[in-house]
């Protein structure tokens, strides 16, 4: 039998704007692509659901605009999901749905349970640290105290990252965007999270460097067993990280299996020309 997924996600729900009669009822909605034609309230992501397998890589692909960030921003808790339920199975946390946790709750879920590497480095990285400084501070605001044990944590994690120690001191923004992506996977798994999150990582990074990038997640995925989600619109990266995948249209799932077989026999007409374009 398998495992108990580690993280399930249910029916997750995210619109922008009001909405109206003619779209806030999902029985009559008829929505043009993911917003309603009607009063222009955008559905970024409905009906949403999937399970997370400890170890294993989740890959989430779709065009821009399908909902991908929204949906990884809502798990995260940066922004506030309007419908759905999330589960974590750590002992602390079973059987709660813990998009209704208080903020305390939800921050003790973002020190010790997620991490999170942003597609822009701005969003994961204080600019104005240095880069051992950002990897302390996270550590610090998961109640690490000891000095020291932070400053030899931080170096191991940004030698696993391929930072050279001598740049420690310096701040990310004189960093190349591969090296700040590092930066942000160091600060990312410095309280050793079960669950990490990565959106779009690789995206605007040069050939050579999305491949070192890529190289690096395979090899932490391979040493620490982290269950990863990991969001892309390039289905080359996902056939490089991922076991299983879902496939995003419009604010929802249109597609989910083995990613061989995703790759093998798409079903979906979208997911069809995804997969010829890759050839
Ligand atoms: N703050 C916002 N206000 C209004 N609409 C938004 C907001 N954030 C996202 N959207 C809309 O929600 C939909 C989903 O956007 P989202 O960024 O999640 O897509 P994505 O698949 O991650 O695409 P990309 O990779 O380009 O970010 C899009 O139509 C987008 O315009």
């Amino acid at each position: 039998m398998r495992e108990q997924p580690i993280l399930q996600v249910k029916n997750l729900q995210k619109k922008f704007g009001e909405g109206c009669q003619h779209c806030l009822d999902p029985e009559i909605r008829q929505l043009e692509k993911n917003f309603c034609p009607y009063c222009g309230t955008i559905y970024a992501v409905h009906d949403v659901s999937f399970d997370l397998y400890p170890g294993e890589v989740l890959g989430v692909v779709g065009e821009s605009g399908s909902g991908k960030s929204t949906m990884l921003q809502g798990l995260y808790f940066d922004i506030e999901l309007a419908a759905g339920e999330v589960y974590i199975n750590e002992p602390m946390l079973a059987s709660q749905n813990v998009l209704t946790l208080s903020s305390q709750q939800k921050r003790y879920i973002r020190n010790y349970i997620y991490g999170m590497v942003y597609q822009n480095p701005l969003d994961g990285l204080k600019m104005k640290f240095s880069s051992i400084g950002n990897i302390a501070e996270k550590m610090i605001a998961a109640g690490s105290r000891n000095v020291g044990n932070i400053e030899a944590r931080s170096k191991a994690l940004l030698e696993d990252v391929h930072i050279p120690l001598r740049r420690m001191k310096e701040e990310p923004r004189n960093f190349s965007g591969g090296m700040q992506q590092r930066v942000q996977i160091a600060k990312a798994l410095s309280n050793n999270p079960p669950i990490l999150f990565l959106d779009e990582v690789t995206t605007g990074l040069d050939l050579s460097v999305q491949a070192s990038v890529l190289d690096l997640i395979k090899q932490i995925q391979r040493e620490l067993h982290i269950s990863m989600i990991v969001v892309s619109h390039d289905l080359a990266v996902i056939r490089m990280l991922a076991d299983r995948s879902i496939v995003m249209l419009n604010g929802t799932i249109i597609e989910n299996g083995l990613t061989d077989q995703i790759l093998e026999d798409p079903q979906h007409e979208y997911t069809q020309q995804l997969v010829y374009s890759l050839l």
